[in-house]
């Protein structure tokens, strides 16, 4: 860690949890300031710049929904486009956690958290930022809209927004997480005559009426994209179904077709699935995740102004082998790491944060424990070196679920 001290901001309504953190975070060193709501948060910031963020999603105590922590999230970002926050959930949060990394945050920590985690974590963050800084990405860096990919359900996706993206019809993308819909549906909204117009995002998750009647106004003349569509509560359904009319609307699930059908009322369905996209996930998709890794090399060391690093032999057959479970989004974070924070002449497989496909051997103290009965907290605690702490990766390789998994975690103190 560089010589300076790091200042770290700990957004959370609970003086308990802020002075935990600030205990462990500056006796390693860090500076802490801690802030009970967004508005002290927010005087905090005026002060001065902080390396890294802890939001709380769940201000109000007892919600669950995160939506107070997921506004403080977009203005966060807002404000610093090089902002790098990490947010923190209880164990019901997981999926909130998630959702939050696809709205930039650049990582989670669920509570009760374990020091030694909780460290690395922040540190990793701390590193993070100065990395971003450092490289002083190009301003002009607009990405551009490219569904990339060869895969025969790629090329037909493809095919079928240019078909339908020019008219009005009603499209439901599924597919598993980071499967590319929602790339999806802002190509088919790019390509309809009402692209001068707003594409608004409800979250169905997450929605409550208000927010309903709030998305639907904001979207009027334009297209209303619905996010999980699948988990809109049943009481919800024939509200939002009545408020379609006017708009262009898109939706999406990560269930397949007849998962999504079974979880939606008629009349709601009937407005939604004019047309369907699946998107397969991109363990399926053969060569498609290589081709894709090696866009986002370029991308990233074109808004980072890094040199272009090759991916090493290795590194190459690693990606092609991956299950890549948080799918094109695990992939496009592990490259932006690791063109971020990977040195030498190469991104090889460390850098990238995975495991050689033939690499089958357990490190001898886990052999050990087999013998000794197959200890399911050392199994589950190598798994979790082995992915850097990565969850998802490590509940794949486990063939548990990730809420499983953090089960697990929180029973063996991990
Ligand atoms: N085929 C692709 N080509 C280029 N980029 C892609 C492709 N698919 C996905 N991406 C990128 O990967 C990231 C994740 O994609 P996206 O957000 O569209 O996934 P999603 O299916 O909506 O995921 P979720 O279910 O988690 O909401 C985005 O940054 C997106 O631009």
């Amino acid at each position: 860690m560089p010589s300076e001290s790091p200042a770290i901001l700990v957004i959370d309504d609970d003086p308990d949890i802020v002075r935990a953190a600030t205990l462990l975070l500056e006796r390693n060193g860090m500076r802490v300031l801690g802030a009970l709501d967004p508005d002290a948060a927010w005087v905090r910031l005026a002060e001065g710049p902080v390396d890294a963020i802890l939001l709380d999603l769940n201000f109000a105590r007892g919600r669950t929904s995160g939506e107070e922590g997921f506004r403080m999230l977009d203005r966060l970002i807002a404000a610093d486009r090089n902002a790098v926050v990490v947010v923190v959930t209880g164990h019901s949060g997981i999926a909130v956690a998630v959702q939050a990394m696809r709205g930039g945050a650049s990582d989670f920590v669920i509570k009760p958290w374990s020091n030694e985690r909780l460290l690395a974590t922040v540190e990793r963050a701390v590193a993070l930022r100065r990395a971003k800084l450092a490289a002083a990405p190009a301003p002009s860096g607009e990405e551009a809209l490219l569904l990339l990919g060869e895969a025969p359900a790629i090329e037909a996706a493809r095919r079928l927004i240019a078909r339908v993206g020019p008219t009005d019809a009603a499209v439901l993308l599924t597919g598993p997480a980071g499967s590319g819909k929602t790339l999806a549906a802002q190509l088919l909204h790019r390509t309809s005559p009402r692209a001068e117009r707003p594409l608004v995002t409800l979250g169905a998750a997450v929605a409550d009426l208000a927010m309903i009647e709030a998305r639907v106004a904001a979207a009027e003349g334009g297209t209303l994209l619905i996010e999980a569509v699948d988990q809109l509560a049943s009481t919800l359904q024939p509200e939002l179904a009545r408020r379609l009319g006017g708009l262009r609307v898109l939706s999406t699930s990560r269930r397949d077709r007849a998962g999504t059908r079974a979880a939606l009322s008629d009349d709601l369905r009937f407005r939604l699935n004019t047309v369907e996209i699946d998107l397969p996930a991109l363990s399926d998709r053969g060569e498609d995740a290589l081709l894709l890794a090696r866009h986002f090399c370029a991308l990233y060391a074109g808004r980072y102004a890094q040199p272009l690093r090759p991916l090493t032999e290795e590194a190459a057959r690693a990606i092609a082998a991956d299950a890549w479970p948080d799918g094109v989004h695990g992939l496009r974070q592990a490259i932006e790491r690791a063109v971020l924070l990977g040195g030498g002449e190469a991104i090889d497989v460390p850098t990238l944060g995975l495991s050689l496909p033939e690499d089958t051997l357990e490190p001898r103290a886990i052999k050990a424990d087999l013998n000794l009965g197959r200890s399911e907290a050392a199994l589950i605690s190598a798994a979790l070196k082995r992915h850097a702490f990565n969850v998802s990766r490590a509940a794949a390789e486990l063939g548990l679920t990730r809420a499983a998994l953090y089960r697990r975690m929180a029973k063996y103190g991990l």
